[in-house]
């Protein structure tokens, strides 16, 4: 049977709909009171795990799930070894570097060498900051790394805009974009290639779909 990876999070809504979309229900996950990570859907085409965003490429990598939605900014810091089919067109936000408004940078290229760079996306940041040839620590941190600055622990952070909200409301200022990022469809390589459990015809449903939005 079909497995699919599912981002619990920004991505799982739409994620949802765009496979009801194609015929295969995981409306459940939606449900307030539910607790359950795996599921069927209810003409037990398919199945889907509920997993961390992060974790989605792991399951598709191992092939424990053939199918995923993942962001491309997940994509681009763990580089799973997964084929990438498809740009999905929702969860839009970009990675960017962002100071306190009050500090006089305005671009990455003016911040101090050797400053602190807080971050959920240490290896977007190292690399960015080595293709400025700008020498920063790196301080990784799990989530609400907006604080970074605002303690004074860094003088800068690497993260996810989208809206732009959670940076104006804890007093921070955008001043370069790393990337811009929308979810991917994923597969499992092999699975593929051997187009286990019709994953080509899903793939296509879902291409369909995506190009009649546009
Ligand atoms: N504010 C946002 N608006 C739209 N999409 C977003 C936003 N933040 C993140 N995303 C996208 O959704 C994906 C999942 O983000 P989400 O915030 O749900 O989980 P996470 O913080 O990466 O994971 P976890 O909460 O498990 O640590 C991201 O990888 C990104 O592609
Ligand atoms: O520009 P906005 O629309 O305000 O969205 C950006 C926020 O969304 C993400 O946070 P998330 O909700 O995933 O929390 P966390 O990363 O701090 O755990 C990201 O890390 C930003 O904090």
């Amino acid at each position: 049977m079909l497995t699919v990876a599912l981002p619990k999070g920004a991505l799982l809504k739409d994620t949802i709909r765009l496979l009801q979309s194609v015929g295969l229900d995981f409306s459940a996950f939606l449900e307030s009171n539910n607790r359950q990570l795996q599921i069927s859907d209810p003409t037990n085409t398919a199945q889907a795990l509920l997993v961390r965003a992060q974790d989605v490429p792991v399951y598709v990598e191992y092939g424990q799930a053939q199918l995923g939605v993942v962001g491309y900014d997940v994509l681009r810091e763990k580089h799973p070894k997964v084929a990438h089919l498809a740009d999905l067109k929702f969860g839009y936000c970009r990675l960017s570097v962002a100071v306190k408004q009050s500090s006089p940078y305005r671009s990455a290229l003016q911040l101090p060498p050797h400053g602190r760079v807080a971050s959920k996306f240490v290896k977007c940041a190292a690399e960015y900051f080595e293709a400025l040839d700008l020498p920063v620590e790196i301080v990784p941190l799990s989530g609400s790394v907006e604080l970074g600055p605002i303690t004074g622990m860094s003088e800068a952070i690497v993260d996810l805009v989208s809206s732009g909200r959670t940076l104006k409301e804890n007093g921070l200022v955008e001043i370069d974009v790393l990337f811009e990022s929308t979810a991917r469809l994923i597969v499992n390589p092999l699975s593929y290639r051997l187009n286990s459990d019709n994953l080509h015809g899903w793939v296509e449903r879902v291409r369909e779909t995506i190009s009649a939005a546009v």
